[in-house]
């Protein structure tokens, strides 16, 4: 492999370092960094316009960055738009030919890149389209076409894989091929980066993240680390007996019951409570000496989703003009 060593026997397939991008007067990104190391896969989030799309066009060399240094498989990118030989993926959709079939198209592109003939077969296979590889690419729906995307990316062995929303329009049966198909590639050595707005894909394929706002890094580190930033979060308490657990909630330090003015539903037999994971314990000893049965208790946003919205809270104050007026604070999740 050539990509670059890091010196700490891992493989550094994306190095960035003040990357910068500006379309006009909008900052699509504002100074970022970025580290993937071989066999990682690593999820860009953020919400809608965040600058994720800018940077992986960044990685597969359709755009060059107004500022910053970045390095992919141990080749500085300059000002070309060249990027080095093992980095495959697409930005939006897919490109493919819409008149030739499944198949035909994979033949093509194995074609124009040269080289060993890949096992077509094998990847149409792998992202479950073996059934309509004789179909026509014009009427294959969204997911379908991004299955094709992935199954042609995949032709190369890349050893850096660059995908945007990979999940778009996936049905469950597709979405588990694109899973198995991307956490084999990263098992065999592949760096993956990916843009997702579902955040249980994140949890289950990315060991790391980075989270976009308005260009900027707000955090970067595992997934398991994002997913602690948010304080203490929202339960949704479910019992046999709402009055008395009411009573042992307002009893357990640390606890509090969070009004039912403040929830978008309403549901008179739960409740809603605030305080420490220690104190939800404390708790769940307290309704069971008492003999309350319970039938849940679980967070009402799933903890990655609270951190992603806490973290770009500030979004509608964004600060795309340029004036330097910046909301967020970069949180680094040690690695
Ligand atoms: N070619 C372009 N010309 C002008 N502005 C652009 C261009 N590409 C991106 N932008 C702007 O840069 C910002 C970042 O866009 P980008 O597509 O990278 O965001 P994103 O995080 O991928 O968003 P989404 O989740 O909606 O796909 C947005 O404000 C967008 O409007």
């Amino acid at each position: 492999m050539t990509a670059g060593g890091t010196g700490t026997g891992r493989t550094t397939a994306v190095r960035a370092r003040g990357v910068a991008k500006t379309f006009g007067d909008v900052v699509a990104l504002d100074h970022v960094d970025l580290d993937v190391e071989a066999g990682q896969v690593h999820g860009l989030i953020g919400p809608n316009g965040a600058g994720k799309s800018t940077l992986l066009g960044l990685l597969l060399g359709l755009a060059v960055a107004d500022a910053g240094r970045l390095e992919i498989l141990g080749t500085p990118v300059g000002r070309s738009l060249v990027v080095p030989a093992g980095v495959a993926g697409f930005v939006d959709e897919p490109g493919l030919y819409p008149s030739l079939t499944a198949r035909q198209n994979l033949t093509a592109f194995s074609l124009l890149r040269g080289g060993p003939v890949p096992d077509v077969e094998e990847a149409l296979d792998q992202v479950g389209l073996r059934d309509v590889a004789d179909d026509r690419v014009r009427g294959f729906s969204l997911g379908m076409r991004q299955r094709l995307g992935l199954a042609s990316a995949m032709l190369d062995r890349p050893r850096l894989l660059v995908l945007d929303e990979p999940a778009n329009g996936l049905d469950p049966a597709g979405r588990r091929h694109v899973n198995t198909v991307i956490a084999r590639l990263a098992e065999a050595g592949t760096a993956v980066v990916l843009s997702s707005h579902r955040m249980d894909d994140l949890a289950e394929l990315c060991s790391e993240v980075t989270l976009l706002s308005t260009g900027r890094v707000v955090f970067s580190g595992p997934v398991e680390k994002l997913a602690a930033e948010t304080g203490d979060l929202d339960h949704r308490l479910r019992t046999t007996d709402v009055t008395a657990a009411a009573g042992l909630v307002a009893a357990t330090p640390g606890l509090r019951l969070v009004p039912a003015e403040d929830r978008t539903w309403t549901d008179p037999e739960v409740l809603v409570v605030r305080g420490p994971a220690a104190a939800l314990d404390a708790l769940v000893a307290r309704l069971v000496g008492a003999g309350i049965g319970l039938r849940e208790l679980g967070p009402v946003v799933p903890p990655l989703e609270a951190a992603f919205l806490a973290l770009t809270a500030d979004d509608d104050d964004d600060d795309r003009d340029g004036d330097g007026d910046h909301h967020h604070d970069a949180v680094r999740g040690a690695a």
